[in-house]
């Protein structure tokens, strides 16, 4: 099933074209969820961008929005509620299809006569009711925008954006500050073609023929086309080369969006050719705003306890994503429309299903978070992010693993029983499970925090390794260390010069180890040095 992109209702893909011919009076499908679902896939026909532009498509489709009215939903997060399935409305007098010779038509290939405006506005309502809240409220105007000043009316990219002359730029911002809403605005407040992609494949053929749709445009119709690349940090770097030609012609304009810092995650010609433009943060208050404005639109009679308080506090549990506040938002109107639920019973709702991003970069900080917390020796914030990660329904398993390389990395021949722990608490979590093996993770965690620290393990291993990468690289293994299993071996002196440790008094004797070139090179420190850093 596809959506009409002229009449936005649904039509089997196969009717599309005879569907347009019609004037969009035939083959509409009764049911609008049965469209396709969102998929992953980095490019979608052209005839599936067209989906997009009327709202049927999700985030990660490669899409062309005219206008930002008719752009299309991001993905929700996890915890969103499910876009509903909606209904597009139902013909007044289904007649048979003519493909259909004259027979009764099928359920879902129906007539319909007249698309009439009335059922055009309605098949738009229910398109948009069934986005999540987040998707209905992005905003439609770049002053609609809140929090960013470099849209704002004396704004830099503002100037850029009023004069129609946008160069290829990179947005760096943290997720839901809106660079997937300010690169829509630029290209339909410029006049721009919009065509997204992001970077969950590398289909870099696929990425050619978007350019040569481009130059096409471009030609043909004098019509620039704005590429929007969602998280292009994860392009590879081959990838992003790709995208030097045509920015540096001019055939496209490159918007990228990227949660990282481009000046590690993009390729220096890459960033030599953008100018780079950092989005704020969004604070509280920007939140709040942003909330109050979507319960408004939402809900204007709001149930009690869904008030200034507890916008606030969506807000303050949001960490500066409106996305994730709008979710919220959306899932604490459904449920204090509930006659039972109290406020209290709200937040643990909300607490349980606010699921943070495993895939994403709350999922690295917070382990990172963990990990530096105990090897600083401080267990209460390891305990703290311990139990951010598992309210947040982290993989335990990925905390066990974590541990494991603690016991070895940081604590090492301090305490080496804490290795066999921090695989048994590994253990646990694969027997047990949760809840009664986040003990064993927290009994692991408190042991490493408060062990003694070596890393003599853990750097002798990486002074090693430096030396195999370089010099030490392919050394011939001493002859008397060589295995001799076959009789050339041994003819060949192989083993032969050994001196079996067993044979001496207390297993001593003068014997070379290390390759010739290497002979006298210390790798295990006599102690603990500590780092050479002043704290
Ligand atoms: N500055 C903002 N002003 C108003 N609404 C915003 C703003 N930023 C985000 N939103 C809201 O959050 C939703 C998600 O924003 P958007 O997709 O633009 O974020 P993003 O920065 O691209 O996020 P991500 O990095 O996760 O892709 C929008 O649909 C909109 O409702």
């Amino acid at each position: 099933m596809v959506a009409c992109p002229i009449c936005g209702r649904v039509v089997r893909e196969s009717a599309i074209n005879q569907h347009i011919d019609s004037g969009c009076k035939s083959f509409v499908v009764e049911d609008e969820s049965r469209l396709p679902p969102p998929s992953g896939a980095f490019f979608q026909p052209l005839a599936k961008r067209s989906n997009a532009s009327n709202g049927s498509s999700a985030k990660n489709k490669t899409q062309i929005a005219p206008a930002a009215s008719q752009s299309t939903p991001k993905s929700s997060s996890p915890n969103t509620s499910t876009p509903k399935n909606t209904t597009a409305p139902k013909p007044s007098s289904p007649v048979a299809a003519p493909e259909n010779n004259g027979k009764r038509p099928p359920p879902d290939v129906i007539d319909d006569p007249e698309p009439t405006p009335k059922r055009k506005q309605t098949a738009k309502n229910a398109i948009l009711s069934s986005m999540p809240l987040a998707e209905r409220m992005r905003p439609r105007s770049l002053s609609d925008v809140i929090g960013q000043s470099l849209i704002g009316p004396s704004g830099l990219l503002r100037g850029l954006i009023d004069t129609k002359r946008v160069p290829s730029l990179i947005l760096w911002g943290s997720p839901g500050t809106g660079k997937t809403t300010i690169a829509r605005l630029i290209a339909s407040t410029a006049g721009y073609r919009f065509v997204e992609i992001n970077s969950s494949s590398s289909n870099v053929a696929e990425v050619k023929k978007l350019f040569s749709e481009a130059r096409a445009e471009l030609g043909l119709t004098g019509r620039k086309t704005l590429l929007f690349c969602d998280e292009i940090h994860r392009f590879s770097k081959t990838q992003q080369d790709v995208f030097l030609g045509p920015v540096e012609a001019g055939s496209i304009t490159l918007v990228g969006a990227t949660t990282e810092n481009p000046s590690f995650k993009l390729v220096n010609a890459l960033l030599s050719r953008c100018r780079v433009f950092t989005l704020a943060p969004l604070t509280e208050g920007d939140i709040v705003s942003i909330l109050r404005r979507a319960l408004a639109s939402e809900c204007p009679k709001p149930p009690p306890l869904i008030d200034d308080a507890f916008l606030s506090y969506l807000a303050s549990s949001a960490s500066g994503d409106a996305r994730t506040a709008l979710n919220l938002l959306e899932l604490s109107l459904s449920l204090a429309s509930q006659p039972s639920t109290t406020l209290s019973s709200l937040k643990t709702a909300l607490t349980q299903t606010h699921i943070y991003d495993r895939a994403g970069d709350a999922h690295y900080d917070l382990i990172s978070a963990f990990h530096k917390s105990i090897r600083g020796s401080s267990p209460d914030a390891a305990l703290y992010y311990l139990a951010r990660m598992l309210a947040g329904g982290e993989d335990p398993l990925f905390i066990a693993r974590r541990l494991i390389v603690v016991a070895s990395e940081d604590v090492g021949m301090a305490d080496c029983s804490l290795l066999p722990l921090c695989v048994a608490a590994h253990d646990t979590v694969m027997k047990i499970g949760l809840p009664e093996a986040r003990i064993a993770l927290a009994h692991a965690t408190v042991a490493t925090a408060l062990a003694k620290k070596s890393t003599r393990v853990y750097r002798a291993l990486n002074a090693a390794m430096a030396v195999v990468e370089g010099e030490g690289r392919d050394l011939p293994v001493p002859v008397h260390l060589r295995n001799a299993p076959t009789r050339l071996m041994k003819e060949l002196g192989y083993g032969q010069e050994y001196k079996y440790n067993p044979d001496f008094v207390d297993g001593r004797v003068k014997q070379e180890y290390l390759p010739e070139k290497l002979v006298g090179r210390v790798f295990l420190e006599e102690r603990d040095l500590g780092t050479k850093v002043d704290p």
